[in-house]
């Protein structure tokens, strides 16, 4: 039984630097799988090697059970890519950009299911606008669109919301849990533990290089409070909330919040007891504690 993905102790150096250190993990088919890490963790450097766009020195990556480096032109039509910058010929029109992909990968009369990707991104009365007169979010619909022009069964999304508006963001969203519904493996990088949480099955973290943890969301989630709401109040804390009660720091109550719906309880409660709100902050807990701890045995 093949897996979406198959990573097995991939490891690349940048002259001194390990940015990939006998990294392995596999991906089902049909998961929706987030890869999670701060800044230089490697992410984009395991996607390029997954894409073939550059050479692992030692390991092996699998997509849909073809080697990258060996079968790579197998591997790679079972893949697309979603790259975190914005890569475009300025002179070509949406749908030109969109044909020279589909040339690339050796499929012709593509017009159908180019023009199904365009109405599907809401990028239809763009096809004939050039790349160049695209806003930064269309031009983003259009690297999505790049992706999926050879139909493949794997597609990797790196930070493809970073800077995107609200709006765009959800559209994205919904259709990418559409194209997870209909089969496709979905693999996420991404800063934003919400957005993971949301979206992913399971949770990968990845710091300098390492893998340094790999869970089910549920699990995930059940073993770590991942936010906590500050409060300055009028008065005490209610009885009723003291079991929420994580500490007290500089003349505010830190209580734990598992799941954002516990906000308005926190709340009305607070109003029950004629205690005023000053002063109200959420916060995420950091997920690189989360994990870390986890790791270690402990409660985040
Ligand atoms: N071509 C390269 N030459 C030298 N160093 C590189 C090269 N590409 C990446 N690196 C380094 O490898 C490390 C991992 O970078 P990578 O871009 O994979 O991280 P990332 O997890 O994708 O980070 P981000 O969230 O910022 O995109 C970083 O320290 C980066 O500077």
């Amino acid at each position: 039984m093949t897996h979406a993905i198959s990573i097995d102790a991939v490891s690349k150096r940048f002259a001194s630097l390990q940015a990939l250190d006998r990294i392995s993990f596999t991906v089902e088919h049909g998961e929706f799988f987030a890869l999670l890490g701060p800044n230089g963790a490697g992410k984009t450097t395991l996607i390029s090697a997954m894409a073939g766009l550059s050479r692992a020195d030692n390991g092996q990556i699998r997509i849909m059970g073809h080697d990258t480096v060996t079968e790579a032109r197998d591997a790679r039509m079972k893949l697309g890519v979603v790259p975190q910058e914005l890569v475009f010929d300025p002179f070509f029109t949406v749908r030109e950009t969109l044909t020279f992909q589909s040339g690339y990968f050796g499929i012709r009369h593509n017009d159908a299911w180019v023009d199904e990707l365009l109405h599907k991104l809401g990028l239809t009365d763009k096809a004939n606008v050039n790349m160049r007169a695209l806003s930064g979010g269309m031009k983003r619909r259009v690297m999505v669109a790049q992706a999926l022009v050879h139909r493949p069964p794997v597609i990797v999304l790196d930070e493809p919301t970073a800077g995107v508006d609200v709006e765009l963001r959800q559209s994205l969203w919904a259709f990418v849990k559409e194209l997870n519904a209909a089969g496709h493996t979905i693999v996420l990088t991404t800063h934003y533990l919400e957005e993971a949480e949301a979206l992913c099955s399971r949770i990968a973290m990845m710091k300098k290089g390492r893998l340094i943890a790999l869970e089910n969301k549920d699990t995930l989630l059940s073993r770590s409070a991942a936010r906590e709401v500050s409060l300055q109040l009028s008065g005490e804390l209610p009885a009723s909330l003291q079991p929420l009660s994580l500490r007290q720091q500089d003349g505010r109550h830190i209580l734990a919040l598992p799941d954002i719906a516990k906000l308005e309880q926190v709340l009305s409660e607070l109003r029950l007891a004629a205690v005023e709100v000053r002063e109200l902050s959420v916060h995420e807990t950091d997920l690189e504690q989360v994990f870390v701890k986890l790791m270690h045995g402990g409660q985040a």
